[in-house]
């Protein structure tokens, strides 16, 4: 006996119609009936695949991927069924949104209801699947369960190799696969609208069979997934297991799932004439004592009652797993920090340890209604800047009035926000158009402005409640307490998608202050730690008109540079960029709160010094000198610098030229061109240091001979020095180190003219000829060796 929820004449589900009972069920070639069923029975006892079936190979990829999914050792099995169910919710997603635009697609009675229906065979040792999604077609089968046309899969394969997470499967479209932790042998039945049912099989031994499915039962549409059962996997067999992994993993799905679930029921059966009569003395002992033809009538139901027994019996009905309450349908204040946790790692299809940075549920009113949930995820994907440029993608999920429309939707984010998660469910767009019409709807610009400014309201809000980010150290205890699981957060999110700050602020001029307030960086200050511009600002000193900054590849490299020495000194706060990114970033940001920002190793560096109008004019003669002497090395000015303590000179760039890193940068880059390098090079300017010991007794010695060969030499040497110093790449170290041992010459004292010992050729000739003529015998003796040998 069995009961149904919920369909009708679901019942045949439980026991699948014997092969006989189906009508038109003959397949081709094959003539009766019982022959079907032999080779089902045998097929299914075996495990192997059917004989007619079209074989295949698996993608020598897929086929890696497989033998690591069989043999892994992977104790959480688990993630098998959650990665079915998304599976089956992604197409029932795609179906329902077909059906939006043709009613028929849905077709109708069991066939159009979206659900997800799970059932066990506990005697054959089977877990089924069942959705009534849109199916694949015999294509789809061996395209989509045969290949892997995702990127990342490799890293994936690689990841598991080296004893990775097989939780991150979801994540690399891989899922389907493991199937493979708990079965040996996996049947995959689809039926899509546009093809016959066709059944997969594959024992994950390397290949996988199709045959048209003329067997089983005919799913009207929908895909059925059924795990022949490893033996050590039997706990899958079990109710409690799989209605506890279905509201651990799968609580989001948007479809009901249904579990075929037993259940103890009360059931009255006729008694036994024994227990009858028992019962008669009972019933009789407390019958009602009203009028007579009642009394008649309540003996006659008493009677009738009385041969009846209550007795206890296992009936089936499809039992609902979930409840489907959209989570951002709710009230924010409703929905718990664990609800938004688990929601998160079913979005993100990560269920690892890490809960998501930061999150924001918000309702949009107005023109366009919307509701959406944004996540910052705890790490930035492997891929996330590979080919930033060139690829559409998007983790946004676009709904409308609750039903999903499309997660590959790029219009709702700009590029730099496209590490956010989430959600969108718009009111206000139209539901029966297609993609394409959607994609140019006016209200989703809209929508994208709004999704833009919550999203960097909730980075900012990441900051601001992380107590490492604030200034304010008078907080009493508890409150500190209260933020300790705050603490570092931003840094994380510095760390993970700080670069993708930064290319907002290159990208999106409208929302570039707001981005430039999210900027972390370290300085000459910071003691290690992360600075904000406001911070910075903060600490300028009195009189300090520009944000002073400085690029370069390292800290440790910045610390030391020439360019800090006298900001350091005279205690001023230098910015540190050491991302490549950051050359691109200061061409963009100009300024900052009224605040110019001025890179320290270019032109129009400006500090209070009275003193160096009157040290300009004392160096007259030596600049001027200086320049002329670099006449040919491109070399556009010499002049008092206001940088330096103890170097003697450094190369600085004109205000709009490329600094000495971007220079280096490009020059990286395999593609550059070398034309636009001679181009935007920056004008070089030696600065040199008035106080400097060096510089002082060249002044003295060019107003003495201006025309001292040895000076020149030396004012060339310390300017390419200088360069180098700068951060420039050397072009030519031959030359500069011809320079170098000139000088060593000169400080040892040795004459600039002494020459290069000659080899003695005469007598090199003459020892070798007698090194030969020694040799002779024992060369021959070596000779007759090695013919004795052969
Ligand atoms: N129940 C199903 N109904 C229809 N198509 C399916 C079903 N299960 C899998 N597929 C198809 O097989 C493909 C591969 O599935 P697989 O789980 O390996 O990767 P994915 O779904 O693309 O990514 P993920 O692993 O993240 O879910 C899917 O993209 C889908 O096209």
């Amino acid at each position: 006996r069995k009961l149904q929820a919920n369909a009708e004449d679901s019942e045949e589900l439980v026991d699948p119609p014997k092969v006989e009972e189906k009508i038109g069920a003959v397949p081709n070639g094959l003539s009766t009936d019982s022959d079907v069923a032999k080779r089902e029975a045998e097929s299914i006892s075996k495990r192997s695949l059917r004989s007619n079936a079209e074989k295949f190979e698996f993608q020598a990829e897929v086929s890696r991927l497989m033998d690591i999914i069989v043999n892994s050792l992977y104790s959480n099995k688990d993630i098998f069924l959650r990665e079915l169910i998304s599976n089956a919710s992604d197409a029932l997603d795609k179906i329902r949104f077909l059906a939006l635009t043709d009613k028929e697609i849905l077709g109708e009675g069991d066939t159009a209801k979206l659900e997800i229906q799970i059932k066990l065979d506990k005697e054959k040792k089977i877990l089924s699947i069942r959705d009534r999604g849109i199916g694949m077609t015999k294509e789809d089968l061996i395209k989509n369960l045969g290949t892997i046309a995702k990127s990342g899969t490799s890293a994936f394969v690689e990841k598991m190799q080296t004893g990775g997470d097989f939780n991150l499967i979801g994540q690399f479209g891989v899922g389907f696969y493991s199937v493979y932790l708990v079965a040996d042998y996996v049947e995959v039945i689809s039926k899509h609208n546009d093809d016959k049912q066709y059944v997969w099989e594959s024992k994950a031994d390397g290949s996988f069979a199709i045959s048209e499915d003329v067997w089983n039962e005919p799913l009207g549409r929908g895909t059925e997934i059924r795990l022949h059962l490893r033996d050590e996997a039997g706990e899958y067999l079990e109710e409690s297991k799989l209605k506890e992994l279905v509201k651990k993993y799968s609580e989001f799905i948007n479809f009901p799932i249904y579990l075929w679930a037993s259940k103890e029921v009360d059931v009255e059966v006729p008694a036994d004439e024994d227990e009858s009569s028992d019962e008669d003395e009972t019933s009789e002992s407390s019958s009602s004592e009203e009028g007579e033809e009642d009394a008649e009538k309540g003996e006659d139901e008493a009677e009738k009652k009385l041969k009846k027994k209550t007795v206890k019996e296992t009936t089936y009905e499809w039992e609902l797993l979930n409840d489907m309450k959209a989570i951002w349908l709710r009230n924010p204040k409703e929905v718990t920090d664990e609800e938004y946790t688990k929601f998160y790692h079913s979005l993100a299809k990560d269920f690892g340890d890490e809960n998501p940075l930061a999150w924001s549920h918000f309702t949009a009113e107005g023109d366009v209604e919307f509701k959406a949930i944004l996540f910052v995820p705890p790490k930035a994907p492997h891929d996330l800047y590979e080919s930033y440029y060139n690829t559409k993608k998007s983790n946004l999920k676009l709904y409308v009035r609750r039903v999903f429309i499309s997660d590959e939707f790029d219009e709702l984010l700009p590029k730099y926000l496209s590490f956010l998660l989430g959600l969108v469910d718009s009111d206000t767009l139209p539901l029966n158009v297609s993609r394409e019409m959607l994609q140019q709807h006016s209200s989703l610009k809209t929508i994208k402005k709004k999704l833009i400014r919550k999203a960097l309201d909730m980075i900012r809000k990441l900051a601001e409640e992380d107590p490492d980010e604030s200034n304010d150290k008078d907080k009493k205890d508890e409150e500190k307490s209260d933020e300790d699981e705050k603490r570092g957060q931003y840094a994380k999110f510095w760390n993970e998608f700080g670069k993708s700050v930064k290319l907002g602020i290159i990208e999106d001029a409208s929302n570039r202050n707001r981005l430039s307030k999210l900027l972390r960086f370290e300085t000459s200050k910071s003691d290690g730690k992360l600075t904000s511009l406001d911070q910075y600002i903060s600490r300028m000193k009195k009189g300090q008109k520009d944000i002073f900054y400085i690029t370069g590849t390292s800290k440790e490299q910045l610390e030391k540079s020439p360019f800090l020495e006298r900001l350091n000194k005279k205690n001023y706060e230098v910015i540190f960029f050491t991302d490549p990114v950051d050359e691109y970033l200061m061409q963009y940001l100009m300024d900052y709160e009224d605040k110019k920002f001025q890179n320290v190793s270019k032109e129009g560096l400006k500090l209070k010094d009275s003193k160096d109008k009157d040290l300009k004019e004392s160096f007259k003669e030596l600049t001027k000198w200086w320049k002329s002497a670099l006449a040919s090395d491109n070399v556009d000015d010499v002049k008092i610098s206001n940088r330096l303590s103890d170097s003697p000179c450094v190369v600085v760039t004109s205000k709009y030229g490329w600094s000495a890193n971007m220079e280096r940068i490009m020059q990286s880059q395999t593609l550059s061109d070398a034309s636009k390098q001679a181009y935007m090079r920056g004008k070089r300017v030696l600065e040199i240091n008035p106080r400097h010991p060096i510089i002082k007794e060249l002044q003295e010695r060019v107003v003495k001979d201006p025309e001292d060969e040895a000076i020149k030499q030396t004012a060339q040497l310390m300017y390419q020095t200088a360069l180098m110093e700068s951060g420039f790449l050397n072009n030519d170290p031959k030359d500069f180190a011809s320079r170098i041992y000139n000088s060593v010459k000169s400080s040892l004292n040795i004459s600039p003219d002494v020459a290069v010992e000659e080899e003695d050729d005469a007598e090199e000739v003459e020892a070798e000829v007698a090194k030969d003529a020694s040799s002779t015998p024992n060369a021959e003796d070596a000779d007759s060796d090695v013919k004795d040998e052969l």
